[in-house]
């Protein structure tokens, strides 16, 4: 079924290069499938090397313009994008759970929460300040002033498909930065729509650019930029094997990197935590977005003594998730994104199943529904050594494991290369400070599920990456330091 909007236009299915919507230059076009029913509804040019150099030369012709620009009027064109979000958030919202299958309620909630970045970093804009270093030595004077590093390459994923590209592109643009961008393979329409609505916010022509292309052309138009040393920084939120990849590819020249990569989230229920708002905090977190979020607890701890009460409330809960499509307004659980994701759910399952763990609710695929769809699962007796412990599953499958003893439980949360997000819940104030100090995450939440907001610094730490999105450091990444030093003028 076609995808219909109360703005038609927000569907240009074009690239975005120098302020003109253009095919790629092969013309090859790209088909966009709902992920609730594997149809076709929309096609997108499939970029090239040629794209991507064009908008490259675009971006870095538009630099020197757009850095001279005012912070208060950049604020100003920055702020219009964001009430034009706001204004289009239904519209934005069918377009996410259409292409990306979050219900809609979420969708419409991913919209509010992207352009609470964009909001942000409009006001951060008036606000970047700089040094004045007093001198250790006579007749000097010393500064430090933020530049904007230049062209910036934004390389986005699927799940969040607006709420990614708003607080990469946001805070580039608030520092005075031009932007390439490429969203994934899966999800490339919603980054079109924030797009379209930034030109008409009045952001310049070659400011922001956007080239679609497929998983089989992504290397061909990212290494373009990879290679061009006029791109200073690569932003970039997805797979850590593929953050690696930018890291190792991007070092002949020298670019600044931010990386949001993967995570293994613990979620530590404690013998004296209020079970029911550690069950609540979990349903929030873990079922987000069917699963499909990179701070979603992936590893769930319960302390021996709350053990069989929290799984028994957990298992019904979870159980009477209701699942179906996003065009369903009572779907609380959509498909998964693709076919790649339920062959690597139901791998971490039956893998779970295999080495003693038990389903107690959930467990298989609902073919009934369509193909991308996978029950919400609560396993118990999970352990260490399965993949669904090692591995981001990145989907609706919650595996409990039983602790004993403070020190085993932090020792086993921090036995991960990754280190994104932790979660725990405690009444004691004195382990809430140990543990806080003893996690090694970018993000701890203590006794609360939800912690995302633009006002915080968002990212990892180990293989999770770094860098750090959101907040006055957001805007961090996208500047550096000038030191200028005057010495005496002679008389
Ligand atoms: N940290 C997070 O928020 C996310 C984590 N993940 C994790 O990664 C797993 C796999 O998801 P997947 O979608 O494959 O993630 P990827 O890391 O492959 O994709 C993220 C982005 O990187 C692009 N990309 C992929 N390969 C390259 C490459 N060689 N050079 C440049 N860009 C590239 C993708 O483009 P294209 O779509 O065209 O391939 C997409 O835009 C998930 O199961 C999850 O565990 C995934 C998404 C987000
Ligand atoms: O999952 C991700 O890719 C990061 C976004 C999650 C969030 O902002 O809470």
């Amino acid at each position: 079924m076609p995808l219909t909007l109360q703005r038609q236009d927000l569907l240009p299915a074009r690239h975005f290069i120098g302020g003109e919507w253009c095919e790629a230059s092969d013309a090859r076009r790209l088909d966009v499938s709902d992920p609730a029913t594997n149809a076709v509804f929309a096609s997108v040019p499939d970029g090239t090397a040629a794209d991507a150099r064009a908008a490259v030369e675009a971006a870095h012709a538009a630099f020197d313009g757009w850095r001279k620009v005012p912070a208060k009027q950049r604020a100003q064109t920055i702020k219009r994008w964001n009430d034009l979000i706001v204004a289009h958030q239904d519209d934005l919202g069918r377009l996410i759970s259409r292409e990306q299958g979050k219900p809609l309620a979420e969708g419409k909630g991913e919209v509010l929460y992207a352009a609470s970045y964009v909001e942000w970093f409009a006001e951060e804009a008036t606000r970047i300040t700089g040094d004045i270093i007093p001198a250790p030595v006579p007749g000097r004077r010393m500064f430090a002033f933020k530049e904007p590093v230049g062209v910036i390459a934004a390389i986005t994923p699927w799940n969040f498909p607006a709420a990614m590209i708003a607080r990469k592109i946001a805070p580039a643009l608030a520092a005075g930065c031009t932007v390439v961008c490429k969203p994934a393979e899966d999800t490339p329409l919603t980054s079109l729509a924030l797009v379209k609505l930034a030109e008409e916010a009045g952001v310049p022509p070659g400011v922001l650019n956007i080239v679609t292309a497929s998983r089989e052309r992504t290397p061909e138009v990212v290494d373009v930029w990879l290679d061009d040393p006029r791109v200073r920084k690569i932003t970039f939120t997805g797979s850590t094997p593929v953050g690696k990849h930018l890291a190792r590819r991007s070092a002949d020249t020298l670019k600044k990197l931010s990386l949001e990569l993967g995570g293994n989230a613990p979620f530590i229920v404690f013998d004296d935590a209020d079970v029911d708002a550690a069950v609540e905090g979990l349903m929030v977190s873990k079922f987000r977005n069917g699963g499909q979020t990179c701070v979603c607890p992936n590893r769930i701890y319960v302390q021996a003594g709350v053990y069989d009460a929290f799984v028994a409330k957990l298992a019904a809960r979870v159980g009477a998730l209701v699942v179906g499509p996003a065009s369903d307004p009572a779907s609380q659980i959509g498909p998964m994104i693709n076919a790649r994701a339920v062959e690597k759910i139901e791998r971490h399952v039956q893998d779970a199943v295999a080495g003693g763990a038990r389903v107690l609710t959930g467990g298989t695929r609902l073919p009934a529904l369509g193909a991308n769809y996978f029950a919400p699962t609560v396993l118990v007796d999970a352990n260490a050594s399965m993949a669904c412990s090692c591995e981001e599953t990145f989907g609706p499958v919650a595996p409990v494991t039983r602790f004993d003893t403070e020190a085993e439980v932090i020792l086993a949360a921090n036995a991960t290369p990754f280190g994104l997000a932790a979660y725990f819940y405690s009444n004691d104030v004195r382990r809430i400070w140990r543990l806080a100090d003893a996690l090694e995450s970018g993000i701890v939440g203590i006794n609360e599920g939800a912690l995302a907001a633009e006002a915080a610094p968002f990212g990892g730490v180990k293989d999770s990456g770094y860098g750090r999105e959101g907040s006055t450091h957001g805007l961090d990444e996208y500047m550096h330091f000038k030191y200028v030093c005057q010495g005496s003028l002679s008389a």
